[in-house]
């Protein structure tokens, strides 16, 4: 049977645009254009402009001091902040580093299907297209509670504030394999045939512009696929000027407001933190424009994004953030974010180990296996980028077992091991197998197994979509001092993006914040600081209206 649906993509796509190295319906959101509000916050502090939501917002925090006599006093502190929301929604493109890569023709074919309405045939009957696993476009925050009964009323989270619609998205970017979308796109072996099929034609057209190859970065089972270069095998200026270059002609090639910056190119072996190398920005620029070996691909990309003015997003485990680039990014007030897609086992751990230490359950140890047979599980083969990948898959717990006290003792932690295995027969359907074990009440133990089939590519994808529309909605976001008067300068949210902490294993946060890996934690901080943005507390799930009757 024919796959349901158009097969020609221009027609079905009203005549979308189609720039090489690009996709677009073209008939996005043009140029940035107001969008009104879902709803409207009926408060002294929320004002709407044709443009803007400014609210007035008290923070609540606890201070905690240690006494005189070692009583710890506690101290109820508000700090009030004016937020200003621009509510012009722009037209947004995105570059892939790795675009020819499983997650990014899974990514992008997902944009498509979700842009046009695809339907396909599986065995299992018609399948729609769909943004399911997107924290934004699949999942609801409560908003209140009805006047009437008093039931929760629950909104897309896509609808706290103004923010850019995935299918408006035009995708482009580099690879240092030169296979066209469609392709690579069977390479992946991710997809549906029926679906494939009908997005064949759109991604036959986009090819990935050539990249930078330092062969020592990943694993030598990539050199097969270095066929789409630019030419230097070491970092170098030129290397950083021709990806500025490339940013500014997809910019200008697509009719583009913005431009954010992805990384889901291979795991790169860590850098060595070097003084006079890398240690601070104008090392780093030094380093890079001497050529030296130890500056990584990724870190090139980041330093140019960082001076182009494009948000940067590290999908991979690597040290891509040196100090001299989080320098560099605070000094030119560039947005960059990361570490690591959490997409599976270890989205599953964040929850559990949350779960498991705030019931005041003793977690013990954990093992971490799983296989895999895509080119990421190729790469992860080799010890030196599985080290990368090993380490931001540890560090997760980190926070949660500091945090217990009572259970922990100092330096007092979880076994915990992480093991990968590269089998080429799975493919992309990652084999995670976890065990947790905890000690219980009274010297018993609790032991629990499982089994996690992980689509990696179909898990990660929808992350590389959140973490591009909360990034650019990052960008529209403004705060100050309310203090500082009607004539106080807005500022942006500190470069380091560690909003973005839910999408990640590795959260990257500014020198000297801590790392929250909680789950739970992580979507709420998510939520509530939008919600702050349109002057609404934080949903504390108090619900006193229910308990004081
Ligand atoms: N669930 C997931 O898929 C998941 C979760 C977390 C992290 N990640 C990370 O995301 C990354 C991509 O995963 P994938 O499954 O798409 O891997 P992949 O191997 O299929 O794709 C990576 C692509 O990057 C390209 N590449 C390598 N070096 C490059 C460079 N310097 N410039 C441009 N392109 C380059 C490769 O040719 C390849 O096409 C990996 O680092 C992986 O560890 C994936
Ligand atoms: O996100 P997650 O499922 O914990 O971790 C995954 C690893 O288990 C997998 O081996 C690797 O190939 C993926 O890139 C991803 O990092």
């Amino acid at each position: 049977m024919a796959p349901h649906a158009e097969t020609d993509a221009g027609s079905a796509n009203g005549g979308g645009h189609y720039h090489a190295n690009g996709i677009g319906n073209g008939h996005g959101n043009g140029s940035a254009s107001a969008t009104r509000p879902k709803f409207v916050v009926n408060s002294p502090n929320v004002v709407y402009t044709d443009s803007e939501i400014r609210s007035k917002y008290t923070y609540r925090t606890t201070k905690v001091t240690e006494g005189a006599d070692g009583t710890r006093v506690v101290t109820p502190v508000e700090t009030v902040y004016d937020f200003k929301v621009d509510t012009k929604v722009p037209k947004l493109g995105v570059m892939l580093v790795g675009w020819g890569g499983n997650n990014g023709t899974t990514v992008t074919a997902g944009i498509i299907a979700n842009r046009r309405g695809l339907v396909w045939e599986t065995r299992n009957g018609r399948q729609a297209a769909n943004y399911y696993g997107s924290v934004v476009m699949g999942s609801t925050l409560k908003l209140g509670t009805d006047s009437k009964t008093l039931e929760d009323v629950n909104i897309p989270f896509h609808d706290i504030l103004p923010m850019v619609h995935p299918n408006d998205i035009v995708i482009g970017g580099w690879d240092i394999n030169g296979m066209n979308l469609a392709d690579a796109m069977d390479r992946a072996k991710v997809l549906e045939p029926s679906l494939k099929a009908l997005v064949r034609k759109e991604m036959a057209a986009m090819v990935p512009l050539p990249s930078i190859y330092y062969p020592d970065f990943i694993a030598a089972n990539q050199e097969d696929r270095a066929d789409n270069l630019i030419p230097g095998s070491k970092a170098c200026l030129a290397h950083v000027e021709q990806i500025r270059k490339d940013i500014r002609d997809f910019k200008a090639a697509n009719n583009l407001d913005k431009v954010i910056v992805q990384w889901t190119a291979n795991t790169e072996r860590y850098a060595d933190i070097i003084p006079g190398v890398n240690d601070t920005a104008d090392n780093l620029l030094k380093a890079i424009e001497n050529g030296h070996e130890e500056v990584a691909p990724s870190t090139v990309f980041a330093v140019a994004c960082i001076l182009e003015g494009a948000p940067f997003i590290n999908g991979s485990p690597q040290n891509t953030f040196v100090p001299g680039a989080i320098e560099l990014a605070e000094r030119h007030g560039a947005f960059i974010g990361g570490d690591d897609f959490k997409s599976g086992q270890t989205k599953m751990k964040s929850a559990l180990v949350d779960f498991l230490i705030n019931a005041g359950l003793k977690l013990k140890s954990i093992a971490s296996y799983n296989h895999l047979g895509n080119n990421d599980g190729k790469n992860l083969s080799s010890q030196r980028q599985f080290r990368s990948k090993e380490i931001s898959k540890s560090n997760v717990v980190d926070d949660m077992v500091a945090a217990n006290t009572v259970l922990y003792g100092k330096d007092e932690h979880p076994d915990h091991v992480v093991v990968i295995k590269y089998i080429p027969a799975v493919g992309d359907s990652k084999r995670a197998l976890d065990e947790y074990f905890a000690e219980i009440f009274l010297g018993g133990h609790q032991t629990i197994s499982m089994s996690n089939i992980c689509e990696d590519s179909l898990l990660a994808s929808p992350l590389i979509i959140d973490l591009v529309v909360i990034t650019e909605l990052m960008t529209r976001i403004q705060w100050r001092l309310h203090s500082d008067g009607d004539n106080g300068k807005f500022k942006s949210f500190h470069s380091v993006l560690s909003v973005l902490s839910y999408m990640l294993k590795a959260p990257l946060t500014p020198p000297g914040t801590p790392v929250v890996n909680a789950l739970a934690k992580q979507r709420a901080a998510l939520a509530n600081i939008f919600r702050a943005c349109v002057g609404l507390e934080p949903e504390s799930d108090m619900t006193l209206e229910h308990k004081l009757l």
